[in-house]
């Protein structure tokens, strides 16, 4: 297959970043190109899904959604990675917290992905259902979030394929049997593609909803704390 992919409508890899932050909203990426960086072009918009490149602290970087769910981060981060020259993707996402200790707005710096998915087993033949993001960009996200005074708690996450289930205690076996202190709905696919091809991955969440606590939030003070994820992804981004 040659660029410009059927997904990703950019004849031009140089367009495209050597890292790219993935947020699973495309808006979520447009609010990121729009509040924090210069220069800001758009290299692809299609089926909605925008992708912006431009300038951090004077360092190129790009932003692009990944839609919802292990089939379509796993189709956006497989073409960056192999066709466009991709090295680094962050995904950048919301999840629901499996734990009291992970509070509404924490920010949780992502060590393991488990998953039920047969993502990783149909697409590469790995029998894990367990997959890891990059133990580089990990100490990198640690190291720059100590800088911005953030504080991170990092922690294995379940990577679901499923938002809405009769089964209402699936969550607890995944807290119980495998530690998972969050849930989310990408990280295991972006994991697995990073692995196989050679590619380096990992994963910001910002906690936006509990399993085991009645916290609601306003729009804004989720806006507010979705920032604190942006900024230490981008901080990586930009040293
Ligand atoms: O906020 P994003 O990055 O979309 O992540 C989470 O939100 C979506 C579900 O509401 C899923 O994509 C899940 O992983
Ligand atoms: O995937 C997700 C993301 C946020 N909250 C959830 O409950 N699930």
């Amino acid at each position: 297959m040659a660029i410009p992919t059927p997904h990703i409508a950019c004849s031009d890899p140089s367009l495209i970043a050597k890292t790219v932050l993935m947020p699973g909203d495309p808006l979520r990426a447009k609010f990121i190109a729009d509040t924090y960086l210069t220069d800001v072009i758009c290299f692809t918009s299609t089926r909605n899904i925008l992708g912006f490149t431009g300038k951090y602290n004077g360092k190129r970087i790009s932003v692009m959604g990944s839609g919802m769910g292990m089939p379509s981060i796993g189709i956006y981060s497989y073409e960056l990675y192999n066709f466009y020259g991709v090295e680094n993707i962050i995904r950048i996402g919301s999840a629901g917290s499996y734990d009291e200790s992970l509070r509404i707005f924490d920010t949780v710096l992502v060590s393991s992905a488990v998953s039920e998915s047969n993502y990783a087993k149909v697409a590469f033949g790995y029998r894990s259902h367990q997959m890891k993001p990059s133990k580089a960009l990990n100490t990198k996200l640690t190291k720059a979030a100590a800088k911005l005074g953030i504080p991170l708690t990092e922690a294995a996450i379940h990577s679901s394929d499923v938002f809405y289930g009769e089964n209402k205690d699936h969550w607890k076996e995944m807290r119980t049997k495998y530690n998972c202190m969050a849930v989310e709905m990408e990280s295991f696919a972006l994991f697995a593609n990073a692995k196989a091809l050679g590619k380096k991955a990992a994963c910001l969440l910002t906690i936006s909803d509990s399993f085991v606590a009645p916290e609601i939030t306003t729009a804004e003070e989720r806006q507010t704390s979705f920032h604190n994820m942006m900024k230490i992804a981008l901080e990586l981004a930009s040293n």
